[in-house]
Order: structure tokens, then sequence, then C-alpha cells
């Protein structure tokens, strides 16, 4: 039999869970080979769902990156994050675990405990270029995979380029067979104005993260884009009055650097000229209103 006859063509979801800071980001960007969702040093940055897709000859991988799940009790931002990977979890064909090579948490047990399909689960042990001595690895791995029957285990490192491949193919056997759901050059479904307010966030984030932890959230208020550039205005949230002098620093330093940075990657991205304006509004309490949330697109 020649080997066209039996090839069959593969497609589904797949979804990255773990605790904060696990590298689920890094991970799927890796995986996917472009720079979609953001990465920073700040747990907590990745509060949407965000699709990418890798595309190979027999196979296409539709990637869900699900929010860090949060153990700590309180604010209706953490139970719904709770929800939503809840319902990915329900929703996609194969779930990829992450675990911190090393590092078991509570947090980790507490995300395991949701989890209830053996058979499509992946345990994905990441950052293992930080663990000197690889036999350490053994008895961490056994006494995880002794709390539940995972169908594979797969060590990697997401900022070495190991073993991604290995994890591709794991993925890849275990995706119903399909035909291609999306383009093959689609890198994500997400809209150019949903990665450009990540870009903005994910400045935020990185120039004054530590003063103003998790306070803020990015939306687009106008963009308009023609063949020759775009106008994009973007809105920064922020829950108190004293947050805004930390947003623009002295003389709106921070703020001017923020948009200038997020504006050179939108550039990037858009690949033509772009003109961008930040504004700051304050919106007292919105990370712990539902309604708000919703308001703001976070489902
Ligand atoms: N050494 C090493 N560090 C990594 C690796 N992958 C990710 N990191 C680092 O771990 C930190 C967290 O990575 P993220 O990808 O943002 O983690 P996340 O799980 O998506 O975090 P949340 O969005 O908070 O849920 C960042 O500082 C990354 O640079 C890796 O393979 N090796």
């Amino acid at each position: 039999m020649t080997e066209a006859a039996t090839s069959v063509h593969r497609c589904g979801f797949i979804a990255v869970v773990g605790r904060p800071n696990v590298g689920k980001s890094t991970l799927t960007n890796a995986l996917i080979g472009s720079k979609i969702s953001i990465v920073s040093r700040k747990a907590q940055t990745t509060r949407h769902r965000i699709q990418g897709v890798l595309t190979r000859d027999d196979e296409q991988f539709v990637f869900v990156d699900t929010p860090g799940f949060q153990t700590r009790h309180g604010g209706a931002m953490n139970k719904m994050m709770n929800r939503v990977v809840t319902q990915t979890l329900a929703d996609v064909d194969v779930v990829l675990f992450v675990v911190e090579a090393g590092k078991w948490s509570p947090g980790d047990a507490k995300l395991l405990s949701l989890l209830h399909e053996p058979a499509r689960t992946i345990l994905v042990i990441s950052k293992i270029d930080e663990i000197k001595n690889r036999d350490e690895l053994y008895p961490f791995v056994a006494s995880i995979v002794e709390q539940y029957p995972f169908d594979a285990v797969v060590p990697v490192s997401a900022n070495k380029k190991h073993q991604l491949d290995q994890l591709l193919d794991e993925i890849a056997k275990r995706l119903p067979e399909n035909e291609a759901f999306f383009e093959a050059d689609t890198l994500t479904d997400r809209s150019m104005r949903f990665i450009a307010a990540e870009l903005i966030r994910e400045k935020i984030f990185r120039l004054v993260g530590d003063e103003l932890p998790y306070a803020c959230t990015v939306t687009i208020e106008l963009w308009d884009e023609t063949d020759k550039g775009a106008q994009v205005s973007a809105c920064v949230i922020v829950e108190r009055d004293s947050h805004r002098p930390i947003l623009l620093g002295a003389a709106g330093s921070h703020m001017k650097r923020i948009a200038s940075e997020a504006r050179q990657d939108i550039t990037k991205l858009l690949d033509k000229p772009v003109h961008l304006e930040v504004y700051i509004k304050v919106r007292k309490g919105w990370a712990d209103k539902e309604s708000s949330l919703r308001d703001l697109g976070y489902e």
C-alpha cells in the first residue's frame, strides 16, 4: 500500500493549561513559531483565550492558550478565569498540562483536579533547560504521574527549542481526523485590533508592572486602517486615580515610551505606518465587577 493511500489529515483544538508563569505562552509561541500572545515575567498576563494555528502537511493544530489558573480566592476576575479554564477543557481535543520542571505546587495540584480525561491529556514538563542534572527529573515526573494517568509525558524547553517536534508528534496522534479548519498561513484568528491591544498591555507590564499589578486593561477605541497606514486610538483603563500618575511617569515619560514601543510593534504587525494615540481612563473597581469585565470583552 502506498503512503498516500494510508495518510489521513488530522485537525483539532489543543488547550495549554498550567498555573501562572509555568511557560504556557512561551511554549505556544515556540510551537507555532511566531509571537502571538504576550510573554512577560509577571504572572497572570494572559487574560484572553488566544488561538494560534500551526499547519503541517498532515495536521493542523489549533492552540487555545488559557489564562493561568488562579488558586487564590476572591475577585470576580479570578472566578471568571477559572471558569474559562473549565470551559476550555471541555471544548478541546488534546490538553497539554504544563508543569515547571522540579517545581510542583498546590496550584498545580488544584488544576490537576480539574482534569477529567486522561486519554487526551499530555503532561508537559517545561523549562528543562533550568535543570542541571536530568536524573532529578525522574522522581519528579514519577510523583506526578502517580497522581494522574497521563497519556504521555514530554519534557521540553521552549527557550532552547528542545523536544518541540516530539511534543507536536504526540499531539498529532491524538487529533481527530478532520480537514483543516483554517487557511494554511493563518497565524491567529484574533483580529489585529486585539493583538495591538495586547502589545500595548505587554509594554505596560514590562515598564510599570511592579507598581501597577494587573490593574489595567487596554481597549482599542479607534481603528482606521487604509492601504497607506493606520490611525489607532487606544485606551488604558486603570482602577484608581492613583494609578494614573504611575502610568504617566514623570512628565508623561512612561506613557510616551509605552506608546512609542507599541507603535513600533504594531507597525511591524501591519507592515505599514501607524499613528498611535494612547489615553488613560479611570474606571473604579472594574477588575472586581463581572459586568464591567463582560463589557470589556472578558466573556
Ligand atoms: N528557562 C526557561 N524559561 C522559560 C521557558 N519558557 C518560559 N520561560 C520563562 O518563564 C516565564 C513565564 O513564561 P510565560 O510563557 O509568560 O508563562 P505563562 O504560563 O504563559 O504565564 P501566565 O500568562 O501568567 O499564565 C517567562 O519569564 C519566560 O521567559 C523555558 O523553556 N526555559
